[in-house]
């Protein structure tokens, strides 16, 4: 009926949690010893609801089973969005023992966890990733929230599901545009701590744009394994986590300008790592060997490797200024010291950062 190919387990103490990953889940797997109460509030999207809620609903046999679907974008990620799900909440008079469960890519994944760390003062719930993006990053690790027309997720919360349900035949419905994009947090996790996993990528990076199973069975396992270390020894992002964020500074700052859902974020990743690189080649860290191969995966993604055409060096510092990462007012990135060990510094020298944006943003 199914097939349980990797289980893994986010180790974090009481909360700690399972990430399930395998074929025919959806439908099939009973997730009901994970429901507090009767109540389950699944929160879709217009796009995936059609196609895969009927099978969330039945992972549930015995529940109450509401659900609120929401637009589908990352132009939706906001405040007025985040309250269709309240509204839904209280109209039907949920209680604090519903669980929620997100079932959809990483927007619906952001806003279901955060709806879930706020009402009633939190909620559980569950993680039913259904993009690459989401199953190999977003649906693990707690982080929730909603994009400010100003930056990035920038009005969250830190809440963990109790189990992560990935069901890697739902890839078979999504667009090659939106798999590239998942492709770019995929290869973030070789270039920040694993690089015999980028030696693997290189080898399956076409396996994985066909979505053959087994590349992406691995691809998801390794992908999950990685960031379950990472949020283990850093749950809130004190140190080790940020990592994570390897090319995410220029890349939300490409977001912001390009108009949140016009860069898809993975898109915005993928460049972002280039400039990275770029930035961790002129600071004398990683060889043009290095970078080379290091942009030949991005490229071999089908990810772009410019940031929008008309998009200045002024237009990433005034972004990038509100990073979280910062401190003090001081600029943070995450750069490679060599391929498969990033780190973050707020050390770059100022010139080699100009020079990196100059180089990005010449048309
Ligand atoms: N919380 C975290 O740790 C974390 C990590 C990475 C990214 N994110 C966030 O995740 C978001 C990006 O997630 P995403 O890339 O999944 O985008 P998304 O949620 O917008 O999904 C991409 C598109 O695919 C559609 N879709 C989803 N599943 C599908 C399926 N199985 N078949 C067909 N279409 C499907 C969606 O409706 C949407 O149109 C961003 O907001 C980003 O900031 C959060
Ligand atoms: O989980 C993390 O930590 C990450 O940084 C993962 C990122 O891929 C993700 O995009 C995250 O939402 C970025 O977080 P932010 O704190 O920079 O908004
Ligand atoms: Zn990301």
């Amino acid at each position: 009926m199914y097939k349980v190919l990797k289980e893994l387990k986010v180790e974090l103490g009481e909360r700690s949690y399972p990430i399930i990953i395998g074929q025919g889940l959806l439908g099939n797997y009973d997730l009901t010893p994970w429901v507090a109460g009767n109540q389950v509030m699944i929160v879709t999207n217009e796009t995936v609801g059609p196609r895969y809620l009927e099978q969330a609903v039945a992972c549930f046999p015995g529940k109450c089973v509401d659900v609120v679907t929401l637009p589908d974008g990352e132009k939706y990620k906001d405040w007025q969005t985040l309250n269709l799900i309240f509204d839904r909440l209280l109209e039907r008079q949920h209680s604090r023992q519903t669980t929620l469960v997100a079932l959809g890519g990483g927007v619906v994944g952001d806003m279901a966890g955060f709806a879930a760390a706020c009402y009633q003062r939190s909620v559980p719930f569950i993680q039913i990733p259904t993009t690459l993006l989401s199953q190999v990053d977003s649906s693990v690790g707690g982080k929730t929230g909603i994009n400010h027309p100003l930056g990035k997720n920038m009005v969250g919360a830190f809440h963990q599901p109790n189990i992560v349900l990935i069901d890697t035949d739902s890839l078979s419905t999504l667009p090659a545009r939106e798999v590239s994009a998942g492709l770019a947090e995929v290869i973030k996790y070789g270039l920040i701590r694993d690089e015999s996993f980028l030696g693997w990528l290189e080898g399956n990076i076409d396996a994985l744009r066909r979505l053959e199973p087994d590349a992406l069975g691995e691809a998801i396992y390794r992908s999950c394994l990685c960031k379950a270390e990472v949020v283990a020894v850093d749950e809130r992002e004190g140190g080790l986590r940020a990592i994570l964020n390897l090319g995410h500074t220029f890349g939300h700052a490409i977001e912001t300008y390009a108009g949140y859902g016009n860069w898809l974020h993975g898109e915005a990743v993928g460049t972002g790592m280039l400039m990275a690189s770029d930035l961790s080649l002129r600071e004398g860290m990683i060889g043009q060997k290095e970078h080379e191969r290091a942009a030949a995966l991005i490229h071999r993604a089908g990810l772009p490797e410019r940031p929008p055409k008309g998009m200045s060096p002024e237009d990433f510092m005034s972004r990038m200024a509100v990073d979280k990462k910062n401190v003090d007012g001081r600029l943070r990135l995450v750069l490679m010291r060599s391929l498969g060990d990033a780190f973050v510094t707020a050390d770059a020298a100022p010139q080699n950062l100009k020079d990196t944006l100059l180089e990005f943003t010449r048309s």
